[in-house]
Formats: structure tokens, sequence, C-alpha cells
């Protein structure tokens, strides 16, 4: 064996020399839903973190393994174009965007840098973040929940609102067969109209949560849908008095000549994108004004960096960018530099307010890591947090799949991890 020079240790940490080894998974539930944490190893004991998107399968992380073993990861880009084709609109974009985010964790802390530092710095020091509730049937009970997050310090609020509600109202919706079904599914275009009757039903309940929850905080409104574009224009009109920030997801978003009708017909901002793969795929929308706000999860869009370019280029056409995510503290972090270093940026959503380990899965950060409705962006190397904190973790394993980074060979198609939302 040759003897190890000056030289050798000199240059055994150099960021050029750091090899992909491994990608190891860990599948989580309750964080707030399930998702996957990404763990990409190297010869120089560095690791990085990603997170694949919420309700999507491992499986489109795994699978990317024989591309990335034996790559620089310092070189984001390169894999980038050499993985992306791998990925697809809605949950398969979880595997490549999880992946990005890993590798950006890698290179900044190859280089000491903080992950915004490696996309042009940053616009901000603190990241706006605003809660989503999901559907309550009361809206009192709706009103209290936002009142409450309101006086936590979020200045930005969203809520569950739609067909989710009309169900049991009698008369509300007219539903071809199945479509209730079908969409806590797949979100399919449904054709599914909301009746005058449903359209009272909706107005007098934001009425209602407007009067607890006040109006001097933003207020957005999600998960109508998908329903009939007429219907979709009556809703939209009609809570035209409520000052909304956005409504969100009324049609499907590869519609874009309906979302563009819808956003001529109302006064109130439009707004899609969650389930979109990489820029290209949200050209069309962008390009025709067909939406008022976009909206990627980065954890779906392609990562870091490509969601940032999406952000410039909705810039350039006038279109505020607000960021979807229902992740871990991991997903949340790579959210917060690309916000930080994207000019266009309105706020972040944060699904787990009523998880109250949520802070502590990773170390190194304040806890709680959302403090007055906002996230500092921290200096620290790569995503910025210490590490994970593998005993919580391990406690909070998918019971269906409770895979803990164990090493993986090949992926289980059949497995129940593995079927797929969307
Ligand atoms: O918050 C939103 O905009 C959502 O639509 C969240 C989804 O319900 C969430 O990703 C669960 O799959």
């Amino acid at each position: 064996m040759s003897e190890i020079t000056e030289e050798h240790v000199a240059t055994a940490s150099r960021p050029s020399d750091l090899r992909i080894t491994d990608l190891r998974v860990a599948n989580l539930a309750g964080v707030p839903f399930r998702s996957s944490i990404i763990r990409i190893d190297t010869n120089q004991g560095l690791v990085g973190y990603g997170e694949v998107r919420d309700g999507a399968a491992a499986t489109y992380a795994l699978m990317l393994k024989s591309r990335l073993v034996g790559e620089n990861p310092c070189n984001i880009d390169k894999i980038f174009r050499k993985i992306k084709q791998f990925g697809f609109h809605g949950r398969q974009g979880g595997g490549v965007s999880g992946v990005e985010m890993a590798l950006t964790d890698l290179a900044g802390k190859a280089y000491g840098v903080p992950a915004y530092a490696l996309i042009g710095g940053r616009f901000r020091d603190e990241i706006r973040c605003y809660a989503d509730t999901p559907s309550l049937t009361d809206p009192h009970a709706m009103g209290a929940r936002l009142l409450e997050r309101k006086l936590r310090g979020f200045t930005m609020l969203k809520m569950d609102v739609g067909i989710d509600l009309l169900w049991d109202v009698p008369g509300a919706l007219i539903a071809p067969p199945g479509a209730r079904e079908d969409v806590t599914t797949m979100h399919p275009f449904t054709g599914i109209q909301v009746t005058a009757l449903g359209v009272e039903h909706l107005v007098s309940y934001v009425d209602i949560v407007r009067s607890v929850v006040g109006y001097d905080v933003a207020l957005a409104a999600d998960h109508f849908g998908h329903i009939a574009l007429d219907s979709g224009i009556r809703i939209g009109r009609a809570l035209e008095p409520f000052t909304l920030a956005w409504i969100e997801d009324l049609i499907p978003w590869q519609l874009t000549g309906q979302w563009r009708q819808l956003t001529e017909a109302v006064a109130v901002p439009t707004c899609t994108g969650e389930d979109i793969y990489l820029l290209d795929g949200f050209r069309p929308l962008l390009d025709t004004g067909a939406i008022r706000v976009v909206h990627p999860d980065p954890a779906t869009a392609g990562g870091i960096a490509e969601t940032k370019r999406l952000g410039d280029y909705a810039q350039e056409r006038g279109i505020p960018m607000a960021l979807h995510l229902a992740a871990s503290p991991i997903a949340t972090m790579a959210c917060v530099h690309l916000a930080a270093a994207t000019e266009n940026f309105l706020a972040l959503e944060h699904h787990a307010a009523e998880v109250e380990f949520w802070s502590d899965l990773v170390t190194g950060l304040p806890r709680p890591l959302i403090q007055d409705g906002h996230i500092t962006v921290p200096e620290t190397p790569g995503l910025g947090f210490g590490d994970l904190d593998e005993e919580l973790l391990s406690r909070h394993l998918d019971p269906r799949d409770p895979v803990f980074f164990a090493e993986t060979k090949h992926w289980d198609a059949e497995s129940s991890h593995d079927r797929l939302w969307s």
C-alpha cells in the first residue's frame, strides 16, 4: 500500500474529488403526510439530504441511483440535466426534485456555503410562511383555527373550501357517477357543476370565516374541485367581496384555455401549479397570462434551481410566485434557500401547524423553526440544518413500508409504498 503523503491529506476533501457512492431513503408518515427523506452518501463522508414530495413513492428517487453513483454532486446542473427525463408531473416529479435538493445540500457543504449562495445570493433574510388549513365542515371551527394561526404570527393563511364541503349538502352539486371517489385519488377533471345552492353555501361559509378571522390577514382558498368552468366563474365572482389572496385549483392545470377564461372573468387572483414539473410545464399558463399567481411545489417542479428559474420567468410576465409545500423541515429548508434567492416570492406554504414535533426532526436550527410566521435564513452550509434527529425520525416511519436508510439494490413496484397518488 502506498504511503499517504501530505498532498493526499490536503486533497482528500477537495470538492472536485467528491463522488456519490449511494442513495438511500427513509419513508416517513405524518410529517405532515407521508414522504421520503433522501440521503446521498459520498466518498468523503459528506451526506446530502432531500425529500420526495408528499404522497409520492420513494421509487422515483431510488430509480435514479444508478445514474448518480460516481458523479460529483457539486455538478448540480449537469446531473439535473442527466436525470430530469426520469421525472414527470404530479408526484412523479418527486424523485428528481428531491435528489436536486440533496445535491444542493452536498455542494453547499462541500464548498462551505449556504445553498442560497449557489443560486445567486439572497434577497431577504426572513421567509414568510403561510399556514394551510385542511377542510373543516363547520365554518366557525375553520375561522377559529385560522384565527389561532393568525395570533401565532402568520400573516397569510389558506383554507380548503369547495366541493369537499358540498358533497353532503342536498342539491349543491351535479356530479357524474363516481366523481366523489375519483377526486380523492387523481384530481381529474370531473365536470362537476356547483349549483346556485352550492355557491350560496360556499359564500356563507367564507363570510363566517372572514367574520371570525378578520380582514387584516391575507387569506387564500383552495381545494375547489376540480369543477366545471362555468361553476368556477360563478364561485369566483360570488367570492369577490371577501378579498381572497387567491382561489386555487378550480380546474386542472393542463386546461390553459379554461384557466385563462376563468382569470379574465373574475376579480380574484387565480392560482395553480403544485403538480407541474419543470419550467417547461408552466410555460403555457405563464405565456398566456392564464393565471394571476403561480404556485409550484419545488418538490415536484424540479427542485431549488429549477423553481428559481421558474420564479424569474414568471416575474418577467408579471406573475407572482408562492410556493406549495406539504413537507418535513428538510424540503422546507430547501424552499427557504430558494425563497431567499428568488426576488419573485410571496410566501411558502406550511402544512404542519398541528405537528408538534415537526421542528425537532432536524438539529441545529431555531425551535420552533417558524417564529412569528417566518423562518430565518440560515448561514450554515448546504440546506443549513446540522443533522437529522434519527431517533425521532425512526419513530415516524411509514408503517406500510418502514424503510430507514436501508441499503436498497432494487425497488419493489408492488409494495404498498409504491402505489402512487398521481
Ligand atoms: O396545500 C395545498 O395546496 C394542497 O393542495 C395540499 C395537498 O392537499 C397536499 O399536497 C396533500 O397531498
